[in-house]
């Protein structure tokens, strides 16, 4: 079997190796021809699967270790007799842990208490269920949209969309892109809604960038300057809009599910997909390869104070301001340089350091300290009571 996997994908050698012969390449240029001899594609989401990618080929099953799906075109797939898999929720906790840190960040930086504030959660899957209960789980109101759930389940647990802009502070929106049915969600946020939002609201967009509309947004931040704008995702990646960039208070490379975690657990679920697909025995396993995380241990004096505390343990696993400088810096240069924005965007996502999740890190507490230990937990911490 011959496997062409997108170079992106960490471990594929580890987990793909017994089934066959692997090539790896660059994801968002591969073409109609180095492919052609593929009999299994592992992508992420900057390759386009499309009939003008795969006529003519001899793939059998193609597999993208994400979770969106936007990029692939599954009817082709479907009537093609290809299979196909994705990785649901893999990093679903990564962005669950991306939004703890801006909201951590900017609790800190404009100094309000979380406890205080309505969250609006627009798209509640994977992602949107996870945050909501760990939100829940830290004392913190949500407000829930997902119109296609609500559908199914009855409107009790959801908000509609307008009362959720109207009543939130926050807004956090997690939904896939999708362009046409009964929920689309292409431009979801559009003139109208992004005018409807509070001044100070804070809008944070992990989801797919085209869920918000680009120019809109800019018009009401230009005119008014009136919200808190975090954008992890943007409309026409990888060759975003720098002024927008330069409008939003925190702007990074489309890393929120980026947690080695997350990004391995994507390799593995398509591994086993493969497997299955192929009738094959699934031997390897995430667990014996996962490295151990940098920092395994955190201990805290008797005298700390619980949020600093908790800031502490936050940051040391994953420090948002770091991504926003970093784009930042990488766009500068570029345009210093002359270089594509877009190179700038897809080498930092490319070469993105380690970041582990918050259950990585043990943090050691002395029996005294529980109300502590409750608080971490509650963010999603591994916490030891003892002596
Ligand atoms: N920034 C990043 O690094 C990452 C971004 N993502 C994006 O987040 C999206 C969501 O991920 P999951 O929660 O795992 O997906 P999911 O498929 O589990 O859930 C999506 C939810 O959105 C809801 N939805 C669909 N149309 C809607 C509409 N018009 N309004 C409100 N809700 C709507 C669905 O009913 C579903 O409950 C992915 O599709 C992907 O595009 C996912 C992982 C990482
Ligand atoms: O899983 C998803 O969906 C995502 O958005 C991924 O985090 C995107 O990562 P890449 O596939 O672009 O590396």
């Amino acid at each position: 079997m011959h496997i062409i996997a997108d170079e992106n994908i960490p471990l594929v050698q580890e987990f793909f190796s017994e089934l066959g012969t692997i090539e790896t390449l660059p994801g968002r240029s591969m073409t109609q021809k180095q492919i052609q001899k593929a009999d299994v594609l592992l992508v992420r989401s900057i390759t386009n699967i499309s009939p003008a990618l795969l006529e003519g080929s001899k793939v059998r099953f193609v597999a993208t270790a994400t979770i969106g799906c936007d990029h692939i075109d599954q009817e082709y797939l479907a009537n093609n007799n290809i299979g196909f898999a994705n990785a649901p929720g893999c990093n679903a906790n990564s962005v669950v842990e991306y939004v703890l840190s801006v909201l951590s960040l900017l609790a800190d930086q404009e100094d309000f208490i979380l406890q205080e504030k309505t969250v609006g959660i627009i798209g509640a899957g994977n992602v949107g269920r996870r945050l909501k209960e760990r939100l829940q789980r830290i004392g913190i109101n949500v407000l829930v949209n997902d119109p296609p759930r609500a559908l199914s389940e009855g409107t009790e647990e959801f908000t509609g969309l307008d009362e959720l802009l109207a009543q939130s502070d926050i807004i956090s929106m997690h939904t896939p892109l999708i362009k046409d049915g009964d929920h689309p969600t292409l431009h979801l946020l559009n003139e109208a809604r992004i005018n409807q939002l509070k001044p100070d609201t804070v809008l944070i967009n992990s989801g797919r960038g085209a869920a918000v509309d680009t120019e809109a947004l800019k018009r009401r931040l230009l005119e008014k300057g009136d919200l808190v704008t975090v954008l992890d995702v943007w409309e026409s990646e990888p060759d975003i809009d720098y002024e927008l960039l330069e409008l939003v208070d925190i702007g990074t490379p489309h890393i929120a599910g980026y947690s080695l975690d997350g990004k391995l657990g994507g390799t593995e679920m398509v591994y086993r997909a493969v497997c299955e697909y192929f009738g094959l025995p699934a031997r390897k396993k995430l667990g014996q390869l996962i490295p151990e995380p940098p920092l395994r241990k955190l201990s805290f004096s008797n005298q700390a104070h619980r949020w600093q505390a908790t800031l502490t343990a936050i940051r040391a696993c994953y420090d948002v301001r770091n991504d926003d400088m970093a784009l930042r810096r990488a766009f500068s240069k570029a345009r210093r340089q002359n270089q594509l924005l877009g190179q700038a965007f897809d080498e930092l996502r490319r070469t993105y350091p380690v970041r582990r999740e918050f259950d990585t890190l043990k943090v050691q507490l002395k029996t005294s300290q529980k109300k502590l230990g409750d608080r971490l937990e509650k963010f999603g911490f591994s916490v030891r009571l003892g002596k």
